[in-house]
Protein backbone atom coordinates (compact mmCIF):
# COMPACT_ATOMS: atom_id res chain seq x y z
CA UNK A 1 0.00 0.00 0.00
CA UNK A 2 1.08 3.51 -1.05
CA UNK A 3 1.81 6.04 2.31
CA UNK A 4 0.58 8.86 -0.71
CA UNK A 5 -2.01 10.64 0.47
CA UNK A 6 -5.37 10.62 -1.88
CA UNK A 7 -5.40 13.15 -4.30
CA UNK A 8 -7.73 15.90 -3.32
CA UNK A 9 -11.34 15.73 -4.11
CA UNK A 10 -12.63 17.76 -7.23
CA UNK A 11 -14.71 20.63 -6.45
CA UNK A 12 -17.98 19.44 -6.45
CA UNK A 13 -19.18 22.25 -8.26
CA UNK A 14 -20.35 22.99 -11.85
CA UNK A 15 -18.22 26.16 -13.34
CA UNK A 16 -20.17 29.15 -13.66
CA UNK A 17 -21.16 29.92 -16.99
CA UNK A 18 -20.08 33.58 -18.26
CA UNK A 19 -23.02 36.19 -18.75
CA UNK A 20 -23.61 36.70 -22.53
CA UNK A 21 -21.92 39.96 -23.97
CA UNK A 22 -23.97 42.92 -24.63
CA UNK A 23 -23.15 45.36 -27.05
CA UNK A 24 -25.90 48.55 -27.94
CA UNK A 25 -26.45 49.48 -31.40
CA UNK A 26 -27.58 53.27 -31.30
CA UNK A 27 -28.85 54.27 -34.44
CA UNK A 28 -27.84 58.54 -35.45
CA UNK A 29 -27.98 58.49 -38.89
CA UNK A 30 -31.40 60.76 -38.84
CA UNK A 31 -31.66 64.32 -40.08
CA UNK A 32 -34.06 65.25 -37.29
CA UNK A 33 -36.44 67.27 -39.67
CA UNK A 34 -39.14 67.64 -36.69
CA UNK A 35 -36.69 69.49 -34.32
CA UNK A 36 -36.21 72.58 -37.42
CA UNK A 37 -32.50 73.46 -39.54
CA UNK A 38 -29.49 72.31 -38.21
CA UNK A 39 -26.95 70.04 -38.03
CA UNK A 40 -27.66 66.47 -37.67
CA UNK A 41 -30.42 65.94 -34.67
CA UNK A 42 -27.63 63.52 -32.82
CA UNK A 43 -24.81 66.18 -33.30
CA UNK A 44 -26.85 68.71 -31.95
CA UNK A 45 -25.59 69.93 -28.62
CA UNK A 46 -27.34 69.41 -24.97
CA UNK A 47 -25.31 71.21 -21.98
CA UNK A 48 -22.77 71.92 -24.32
CA UNK A 49 -22.56 68.03 -25.23
CA UNK A 50 -23.52 66.85 -28.63
CA UNK A 51 -27.14 64.23 -27.88
CA UNK A 52 -25.15 61.52 -29.10
CA UNK A 53 -22.50 61.41 -26.50
CA UNK A 54 -25.14 62.05 -23.91
CA UNK A 55 -26.77 58.62 -25.54
CA UNK A 56 -23.61 56.94 -25.65
CA UNK A 57 -22.75 57.43 -22.10
CA UNK A 58 -25.97 56.09 -21.09
CA UNK A 59 -25.35 53.03 -22.82
CA UNK A 60 -22.03 52.72 -21.44
CA UNK A 61 -22.41 53.66 -18.03
CA UNK A 62 -23.87 50.35 -18.02
CA UNK A 63 -21.59 47.31 -16.66
CA UNK A 64 -23.19 44.93 -18.87
CA UNK A 65 -22.34 47.25 -22.11
CA UNK A 66 -19.05 46.25 -23.58
CA UNK A 67 -19.37 47.49 -26.83
CA UNK A 68 -21.38 50.52 -28.62
CA UNK A 69 -21.77 50.35 -32.28
CA UNK A 70 -22.61 54.50 -33.25
CA UNK A 71 -24.42 54.40 -37.08
CA UNK A 72 -23.35 57.48 -38.44
CA UNK A 73 -25.13 59.81 -41.06
CA UNK A 74 -24.15 57.97 -44.09
CA UNK A 75 -21.49 60.88 -45.10
CA UNK A 76 -20.88 61.36 -41.52
CA UNK A 77 -18.49 58.47 -40.02
CA UNK A 78 -15.33 60.61 -39.72
CA UNK A 79 -17.08 63.42 -38.03
CA UNK A 80 -18.60 61.03 -35.51
CA UNK A 81 -14.84 59.09 -34.93
CA UNK A 82 -13.45 62.91 -34.60
CA UNK A 83 -16.20 63.22 -31.84
CA UNK A 84 -16.02 60.43 -30.21
CA UNK A 85 -12.15 60.89 -29.75
CA UNK A 86 -12.47 64.69 -28.71
CA UNK A 87 -15.42 63.20 -25.46
CA UNK A 88 -14.15 61.35 -22.47
CA UNK A 89 -15.66 57.77 -23.11
CA UNK A 90 -15.51 54.94 -20.26
CA UNK A 91 -12.23 52.93 -21.52
CA UNK A 92 -14.16 49.51 -20.29
CA UNK A 93 -16.56 49.93 -23.38
CA UNK A 94 -15.32 49.35 -27.10
CA UNK A 95 -16.71 51.61 -29.54
CA UNK A 96 -17.31 51.19 -33.27
CA UNK A 97 -18.39 53.98 -36.16
CA UNK A 98 -20.46 52.69 -39.19
CA UNK A 99 -22.49 54.64 -41.76
CA UNK A 100 -26.21 54.21 -41.57
CA UNK A 101 -28.82 54.60 -44.41
CA UNK A 102 -31.64 56.57 -45.21
CA UNK A 103 -33.94 54.85 -42.59
CA UNK A 104 -33.88 54.10 -39.06
CA UNK A 105 -34.50 50.13 -40.54
CA UNK A 106 -31.50 50.39 -42.59
CA UNK A 107 -29.31 52.14 -40.14
CA UNK A 108 -29.81 49.70 -37.50
CA UNK A 109 -29.19 47.06 -39.91
CA UNK A 110 -26.03 48.47 -40.62
CA UNK A 111 -24.85 48.43 -37.28
CA UNK A 112 -26.19 44.71 -36.48
CA UNK A 113 -23.74 43.59 -39.63
CA UNK A 114 -21.18 45.21 -37.63
CA UNK A 115 -21.40 43.05 -34.69
CA UNK A 116 -18.93 40.93 -33.60
CA UNK A 117 -19.41 37.38 -33.12
CA UNK A 118 -19.23 37.18 -29.66
CA UNK A 119 -21.94 39.35 -28.66
CA UNK A 120 -25.33 37.56 -27.54
CA UNK A 121 -27.59 40.78 -26.46
CA UNK A 122 -27.94 43.44 -28.44
CA UNK A 123 -29.47 46.85 -27.26
CA UNK A 124 -31.09 48.88 -29.78
CA UNK A 125 -30.78 52.66 -28.30
CA UNK A 126 -32.31 55.48 -30.20
CA UNK A 127 -29.08 58.77 -29.89
CA UNK A 128 -32.50 60.89 -29.70
CA UNK A 129 -32.94 59.27 -26.28
CA UNK A 130 -29.87 61.05 -24.68
CA UNK A 131 -30.87 60.87 -21.06
CA UNK A 132 -32.41 57.24 -20.49
CA UNK A 133 -31.28 56.60 -16.74
CA UNK A 134 -28.64 53.30 -16.18
CA UNK A 135 -31.44 51.38 -14.04
CA UNK A 136 -33.52 50.94 -16.94
CA UNK A 137 -30.49 49.75 -19.23
CA UNK A 138 -29.98 47.59 -16.90
CA UNK A 139 -33.64 46.23 -16.78
CA UNK A 140 -34.19 45.81 -20.29
CA UNK A 141 -30.54 43.56 -20.17
CA UNK A 142 -31.77 41.52 -16.76
CA UNK A 143 -35.12 41.13 -18.80
CA UNK A 144 -33.32 39.58 -21.78
CA UNK A 145 -30.52 37.14 -19.55
CA UNK A 146 -33.71 36.06 -18.18
CA UNK A 147 -34.63 34.32 -21.05
CA UNK A 148 -37.17 37.32 -22.85
CA UNK A 149 -35.90 37.40 -26.81
CA UNK A 150 -37.27 40.86 -27.21
CA UNK A 151 -37.77 43.46 -24.67
CA UNK A 152 -39.17 47.29 -24.58
CA UNK A 153 -38.94 49.82 -22.04
CA UNK A 154 -42.87 50.77 -21.89
CA UNK A 155 -45.17 53.73 -20.02
CA UNK A 156 -48.48 54.15 -19.23
CA UNK A 157 -50.19 57.05 -21.79
CA UNK A 158 -50.85 60.22 -20.06
CA UNK A 159 -53.37 61.25 -23.24
CA UNK A 160 -56.88 59.73 -24.29
CA UNK A 161 -55.92 58.20 -27.95
CA UNK A 162 -58.50 58.96 -30.74
CA UNK A 163 -57.98 55.81 -34.01
CA UNK A 164 -59.22 58.94 -36.71
CA UNK A 165 -59.52 58.49 -40.66
CA UNK A 166 -56.43 60.77 -41.53
CA UNK A 167 -57.33 63.80 -43.64
CA UNK A 168 -55.68 64.57 -46.92
CA UNK A 169 -54.85 67.73 -45.80
CA UNK A 170 -52.69 68.46 -42.88
CA UNK A 171 -54.68 70.33 -40.08
CA UNK A 172 -57.95 69.35 -41.64
CA UNK A 173 -60.79 67.68 -39.25
CA UNK A 174 -60.31 64.52 -39.30
CA UNK A 175 -63.51 61.98 -38.40
CA UNK A 176 -62.79 59.60 -34.86
CA UNK A 177 -63.24 55.84 -35.82
CA UNK A 178 -62.68 54.29 -32.34
CA UNK A 179 -60.86 55.13 -28.89
CA UNK A 180 -58.69 52.39 -27.48
CA UNK A 181 -59.01 51.37 -24.02
CA UNK A 182 -55.95 53.39 -22.85
CA UNK A 183 -55.38 50.90 -19.92
CA UNK A 184 -54.08 48.61 -22.69
CA UNK A 185 -51.78 50.79 -24.11
CA UNK A 186 -48.28 52.15 -23.85
CA UNK A 187 -45.63 54.47 -25.30
CA UNK A 188 -42.36 52.34 -25.78
CA UNK A 189 -39.06 53.47 -25.68
CA UNK A 190 -35.48 52.30 -26.00
CA UNK A 191 -33.08 51.12 -25.51
CA UNK A 192 -35.02 48.11 -26.91
CA UNK A 193 -33.07 44.36 -25.78
CA UNK A 194 -32.81 41.35 -28.11
CA UNK A 195 -31.32 38.10 -27.76
CA UNK A 196 -29.02 38.43 -30.99
CA UNK A 197 -30.03 35.94 -33.51
CA UNK A 198 -33.90 36.89 -32.85
CA UNK A 199 -33.04 40.03 -33.82
CA UNK A 200 -31.05 39.12 -36.81
CA UNK A 201 -33.52 37.28 -38.19
CA UNK A 202 -36.49 40.03 -37.62
CA UNK A 203 -34.16 42.30 -39.92
CA UNK A 204 -33.46 39.58 -42.41
CA UNK A 205 -37.00 38.73 -42.74
CA UNK A 206 -39.85 41.95 -42.22
CA UNK A 207 -39.73 43.77 -44.97
CA UNK A 208 -42.28 47.54 -44.74
CA UNK A 209 -40.94 50.44 -42.58
CA UNK A 210 -41.65 49.46 -39.18
CA UNK A 211 -41.11 52.50 -36.51
CA UNK A 212 -39.06 49.93 -33.74
CA UNK A 213 -37.29 46.88 -33.96
CA UNK A 214 -39.40 45.01 -31.44
CA UNK A 215 -42.50 44.73 -33.99
CA UNK A 216 -40.25 43.11 -36.55
CA UNK A 217 -40.46 40.74 -33.70
CA UNK A 218 -43.78 40.42 -32.72
CA UNK A 219 -44.15 39.73 -37.20
CA UNK A 220 -42.32 36.71 -36.43
CA UNK A 221 -44.67 35.74 -34.48
CA UNK A 222 -42.41 35.96 -30.95
CA UNK A 223 -43.48 37.45 -27.72
CA UNK A 224 -41.99 40.54 -26.88
CA UNK A 225 -42.24 41.99 -22.86
CA UNK A 226 -42.41 45.21 -21.31
CA UNK A 227 -40.09 46.54 -18.79
CA UNK A 228 -40.46 49.67 -16.85
CA UNK A 229 -40.08 52.67 -18.82
CA UNK A 230 -38.51 56.00 -17.45
CA UNK A 231 -39.75 59.38 -17.72
CA UNK A 232 -36.73 60.83 -18.70
CA UNK A 233 -36.04 58.23 -21.70
CA UNK A 234 -38.37 60.76 -23.47
CA UNK A 235 -37.06 61.44 -27.32
CA UNK A 236 -36.04 64.30 -28.62
CA UNK A 237 -38.15 64.86 -31.33
CA UNK A 238 -39.87 68.30 -31.94
CA UNK A 239 -38.30 71.98 -30.23
CA UNK A 240 -39.93 71.76 -26.97
CA UNK A 241 -38.19 68.63 -26.57
CA UNK A 242 -34.70 70.33 -26.53
CA UNK A 243 -36.27 72.23 -23.47
CA UNK A 244 -37.35 70.08 -21.52
CA UNK A 245 -33.70 67.64 -22.02
CA UNK A 246 -31.84 71.02 -21.10
CA UNK A 247 -34.06 71.39 -17.70
CA UNK A 248 -33.44 67.61 -16.69
CA UNK A 249 -29.93 67.67 -17.42
CA UNK A 250 -29.50 71.05 -15.61
CA UNK A 251 -31.36 69.36 -12.70
CA UNK A 252 -28.86 66.34 -12.65
CA UNK A 253 -26.10 68.94 -12.45
CA UNK A 254 -27.74 70.72 -9.75
CA UNK A 255 -28.39 67.41 -7.75
CA UNK A 256 -25.11 66.09 -8.79
CA UNK A 257 -23.24 69.42 -6.96
CA UNK A 258 -21.58 70.81 -10.53
N1 LIG B 1 -32.11 57.08 -41.52
C1 LIG B 1 -32.16 57.11 -40.20
C2 LIG B 1 -33.24 57.73 -39.52
C3 LIG B 1 -33.23 57.76 -38.12
N2 LIG B 1 -32.16 57.23 -37.46
C4 LIG B 1 -32.10 57.33 -35.99
O1 LIG B 1 -33.22 56.75 -35.37
C5 LIG B 1 -33.47 57.40 -34.12
C6 LIG B 1 -34.95 57.74 -33.94
O2 LIG B 1 -35.39 58.47 -35.06
P1 LIG B 1 -36.04 59.92 -35.02
O3 LIG B 1 -36.19 60.47 -33.69
O4 LIG B 1 -37.23 59.82 -35.88
O5 LIG B 1 -34.87 60.76 -35.71
P2 LIG B 1 -34.89 61.46 -37.11
O6 LIG B 1 -35.20 60.49 -38.20
O7 LIG B 1 -33.59 62.14 -37.16
O8 LIG B 1 -36.10 62.52 -36.92
P3 LIG B 1 -37.03 63.16 -38.02
O9 LIG B 1 -38.04 62.13 -38.39
O10 LIG B 1 -37.63 64.34 -37.32
O11 LIG B 1 -36.14 63.57 -39.19
C7 LIG B 1 -32.59 58.66 -34.09
O12 LIG B 1 -31.56 58.45 -33.16
C8 LIG B 1 -32.10 58.78 -35.52
O13 LIG B 1 -30.79 59.34 -35.64
C9 LIG B 1 -31.13 56.61 -38.15
O14 LIG B 1 -30.17 56.15 -37.54
N3 LIG B 1 -31.15 56.56 -39.52
C1 LIG C 1 -37.98 53.36 -31.64
C2 LIG C 1 -38.89 54.40 -31.04
O1 LIG C 1 -38.12 55.36 -30.34
C3 LIG C 1 -39.78 53.72 -30.02
O2 LIG C 1 -40.67 54.64 -29.48
C4 LIG C 1 -39.71 55.11 -32.07
O3 LIG C 1 -40.59 54.22 -32.68
C5 LIG C 1 -38.89 55.85 -33.12
O4 LIG C 1 -39.77 56.58 -33.94
P1 LIG C 1 -39.26 57.72 -34.90
O5 LIG C 1 -40.46 58.26 -35.61
O6 LIG C 1 -38.25 57.09 -35.80
O7 LIG C 1 -38.67 58.77 -34.02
Amino acid sequence: MSDDPLPAPEPNTVPARPAPRTAAVIPAAGRGVRLGPGAPKALRALGGTPMLVHAIRAMADSRAVSLVVVVAPPDGAAEVKTLLDAHALPERTDFLVVPGGDTRQESVRAGLEALPEDYDIVLVHDAARPLVPVDTVDAVIEAVRDGAVAVVPALPLADTVKEVEPAAEPGAPEPVLATPDRSRLRAVQTPQGFDRATLVRAHETVTGNATDDASMVEQLGLTVVTVPGHEEAFKVTRPLDMVLAEAVLARRRLNDGF
